[in-house]
């Protein structure tokens, strides 16, 4: 090819869209925060969903869970109610706290063990104390959050109090992309 087609080439490419990056693709954190809400979907809670999503320092995936009932234990026999003391539903037996799993200890019971290490835990909702707890003892050094509605209960207020005290990171997410749509309908058909 000669100098001047070669040129001419270039400069064709470089008008071309499809030579460009793209723009508006997805920032890390709002990947892995995006991957927790899709996870909190899977959730048959009622109430709050909520979704976890762990990361390591490679920006890889290592393990997601949602909040839901052990393994076997049927959605259809434990309930998902709240037992509250003014109701005559006042069984503490029929309170889904007494079974559900939160979604950072699915997260972390999804890795099998591996080291994690120095990982980041995104979730949709901040951890309460026990999952607190876990994330200390498995060396989770960073938690990405969106939602702190429970910050005002005394389980919330004693996690906090444990990861200040041994410096375990943790900052509420704010989104760069307010919307994400997943939209099955319009992905490009195979040719
Ligand atoms: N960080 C959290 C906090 C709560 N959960 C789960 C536990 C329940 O299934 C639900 C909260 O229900 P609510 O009290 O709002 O009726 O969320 C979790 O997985 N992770
Ligand atoms: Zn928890």
């Amino acid at each position: 090819m000669s100098e001047d087609a070669a040129q001419d080439l270039e400069a064709q490419m470089s008008k071309s869209p499809e030579n460009h990056k793209r723009k508006d693709y997805l920032h890390w954190d709002d990947y892995f925060m995006a991957t927790s809400l899709l996870s909190a979907k899977r959730s048959k809670d009622p109430v709050t969903q909520v979704g976890a999503c762990i990361v390591d320092s490679q920006n890889r995936i290592v393990a997601i869970g949602y909040n839901g009932f052990p393994r076997n234990c049927s959605d259809d026999v434990f309930p998902w109610s709240k037992a509250t003391k003014r109701s005559k539903k006042d069984d503490p037996l029929e309170d889904k706290k007494m079974y559900v799993v939160h979604a950072e200890a699915n997260a972390i019971l999804n890795t099998n063990g591996m080291s994690l290490s120095g990982t980041r835990l995104y979730t949709t909702l901040f951890p309460c104390n026990e999952c607190a707890k876990l994330i200390i003892q498995v060396g989770i050094s960073q938690v990405l959050y969106l939602s702190d509605k429970y910050a005002y209960k005394p389980k919330y207020r004693a996690s906090k109090r444990m990861l200040d005290a041994v410096g375990v990171e943790y900052k509420r997410h704010i989104p760069l992309k307010k919307t994400i749509t997943i939209d099955f309908e319009t992905f490009p058909e195979e040719d």
